[in-house]
């Protein structure tokens, strides 16, 4: 087995390690510190439902205490009044805990998510969100069968870990409460994990480098967010279940201040975005409180915890397991070594026709694109100015004008990226005026903007089956579909090759391969050809010039030399309207085309 496959299995491999290892050495640990570590991995597991969000999908929630909190309440609630019943406590506080803390955060999600409110408002939100549940808590009182929650008093009688059913039900002592809380953490952490590793987990680190982009690709960012930030509630919910039986008892001090501010700390000592990490984190600070509470520094544990946190957070910014994990790289195979031997990209027509024709078979025929009476406004400045347009297939359409003449806000309206004020918009015979900007893109519209939009943590070859899969939602078809246009690219040998480390040409056509990995009908270009060689933008135009024979494509550039050579029909916008229309040797001609340009001569010097 080489290092590198070692490697791949370590986040499956150690934890599974270390849970055989619990297990064999079950009932050796001293009791009192066996009950003390089992909140310790409680609490890691609550500080993973934060790496889901966080870490993995880039929104820091300050409220997944609240989650755990009120998981530990219904679930304490349910199991309060059915463990007496069955004996079992575990089927109804864990269940009850999970489901509740689901609950609660698909409703706090919904409202954050579709309410789009930023990364900052998201935080505040779920940190107000958790202090309004302790002040809440603070003076609500119910009594809901033999369950009594009394406010500040909290609720007690909460009925610890009980096993077995009927006659035959135990509590489990603290050792095997241990054992307990370890396996059911291991069973969630590889259950998350292998999700995680799944097309969704995928999915989600895609919004979290490029929100934006997800959308452009067709996943629907909002409802993935919503997903992922419910099954971290679910999570924290299923802790705060864990936590009821283990404490006996809740008060409103679960949904402190304090509280909430320790878990994203477990993530960041552990390494953020790794799961794991929460793990070690919530252990090591857990560890450390512990034996310097125990020992001579007694009273200033909290203080010389902080420095020790601080210091580690400063050097080791990716905490403990991402600094271990920069450690392996090292002796890991350097796959982005091909970098330095890609060839320029060459256009075979062959090749790309046979994926036109691919693409066309599964999405249907190119249909046109139309704008009619669009209009846009930022404030006083009206980009589109109610601008009707018509593209079809059979020839490129170049759309040009001087700086600030509308072009990227027209197609950026288009694609949904900006909504529009006015006017409509039809892809073939269809209105997608309303729809969001994935469902456009679904329907077959998509745009490369003027920057190159990859995701640099994610391969070459990831890049594109991301946007494969979009459309195919099928792992296997995607696979097919992303190898056609790497090899299209030339690519092949930099499959592996990390976006990041690519070149500014290179990455522009990575990202015309993901658009053409959504098999679109209609394609936007916004300068596509810049930072591009003479010679790679002499193969643009080819690719250009063959997309037009299968599907509408709408170019906009500021290179004049490529709008010729893509010889096709031009258009020009000129202070968010419509100027003129016409070849590229008819506009050549256009004295009134010159004078927009006044100014920028030099670059119409060849009309
Ligand atoms: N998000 C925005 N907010 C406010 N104003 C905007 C926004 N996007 C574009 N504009 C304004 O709309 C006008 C048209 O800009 P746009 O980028 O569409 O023009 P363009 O023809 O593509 O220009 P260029 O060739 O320089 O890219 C400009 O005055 C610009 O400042």
């Amino acid at each position: 087995m080489t290092f590198e496959n070692l490697y791949k299995s370590f986040k499956y491999s150690l934890p599974l390690a270390l849970v055989v290892m619990v297990i064999a050495g079950h009932g050796a640990m001293d009791p009192y510190l066996a009950y003390v570590a089992t909140s310790w991995v409680i609490f890691g597991l609550l500080a993973m439902s934060l790496d889901l969000v966080w870490g993995r999908g880039g929104v820091l929630s300050l409220g997944q205490t609240a989650f755990y909190g009120l998981g530990g309440y219904f679930g304490a609630v349910v199991a309060v009044n059915m463990a007496p019943v069955t004996g079992n406590s575990l089927i109804w506080l864990l269940p009850a805990g999970a489901l509740f803390g689901a609950i609660a955060a698909a409703l706090v999600g919904y409202l954050i998510f579709y309410a789009r409110t930023g990364p900052l408002q998201t935080t505040i939100l779920t940190y107000t969100f958790t202090l309004v549940l302790w002040t809440l808590t603070q003076s609500f009182k119910l009594t809901v069968g033999d369950a009594v929650i009394g406010g500040d008093n909290g609720m007690s009688n909460i009925p610890g870990y009980i096993l077995g059913f009927g006659e035959g039900a135990e509590s489990a002592d603290p050792n095997l409460m241990f054992l307990i809380v370890v396996v059911i953490s291991a069973l969630a952490y590889l259950g998350v994990v292998r999700f995680m590793d799944g097309s969704f987990g995928r999915i989600i680190d895609c919004i979290r480098l490029d929100e934006e982009k997800a959308e452009l690709l067709g996943y629907d960012v909002r409802k993935f967010q919503l997903y992922n930030f419910l099954l971290a509630g679910g999570v924290a919910g299923l802790a705060g279940g864990l936590y009821a039986g283990w404490a006996n008892y809740l008060n409103p001090s679960i949904f402190s201040v304090q509280e909430a501010l320790l878990v994203p700390i477990y993530v960041l000592v552990g390494g953020r975005g790794t799961l794991s990490g929460a793990f070690v984190g919530a252990l090591l600070i857990g560890g450390v409180s512990f034996w310097l509470g125990g020992g001579a520094i007694g009273g200033q544990t909290t203080l010389i915890l902080g420095i020790t946190l601080i210091i580690l957070v400063m050097f080791l910014k990716k905490g403990l397991l991402g600094a271990l994990d920069d450690l392996c790289q090292r002796f890991l195979p350097d796959y982005n070594a091909a970098a330095r031997d890609m060839k320029p990209v060459e256009v075979d027509s062959a090749v790309v026709s046979k994926i036109m024709l691919d693409a066309e078979a599964v999405a249907g025929p190119a249909k046109s694109l139309q704008s009619r009476d669009l209009l846009k406004r930022f404030g006083g400045v009206v980009p589109v100015d109610h601008v009707s347009l018509s593209f079809g297939p059979g020839t490129p359409h170049s759309l040009i004008g001087p700086n600030g003449a509308g072009k990227s806000s027209y197609l950026k309206v288009c694609v949904g990226l900006y909504p529009q004020d006015g006017g409509q918009i039809l892809l073939g015979d269809q209105d997608i005026s309303s729809l969001p900007m994935y469902e456009r893109v679904r329907a077959g519209i998509a745009v490369k903007n003027q920057k190159p939009q990859v995701f640099p943590e994610l391969s070459v070859q990831e890049n594109l089956w991301m946007a494969a899969y979009s459309m195919s939602r099928e792992p296997e078809k995607a696979g097919e579909v992303s190898s056609a246009i790497l090899h299209m690219l030339g690519m092949d040998k930099q499959r592996e090759v990390s976006a990041a480390v690519l070149s500014h040409g290179q990455q522009q056509w990575l990202d015309i391969g993901m658009v053409l990995c959504l098999a679109p009908r209609v394609i936007l270009f916004d300068e596509p050809a810049a930072g591009m060689t003479n010679e790679e933008t002499r193969e643009l135009s080819k690719l250009v010039r063959l997309l037009s024979q299968y599907v509408t494509i709408i170019v906009i550039e500021h290179d004049m030399e490529f709008v010729r050579t893509l010889d096709g029909a031009v258009t020009v916008l000129h202070q968010g309207r419509l100027f003129t229309q016409g070849s590229i040797a008819k506009l050549r001609n256009d004295e009134r085309v010159l004078d927009i340009y006044l100014g920028r001569r030099a670059h119409v010097q060849n009309l």
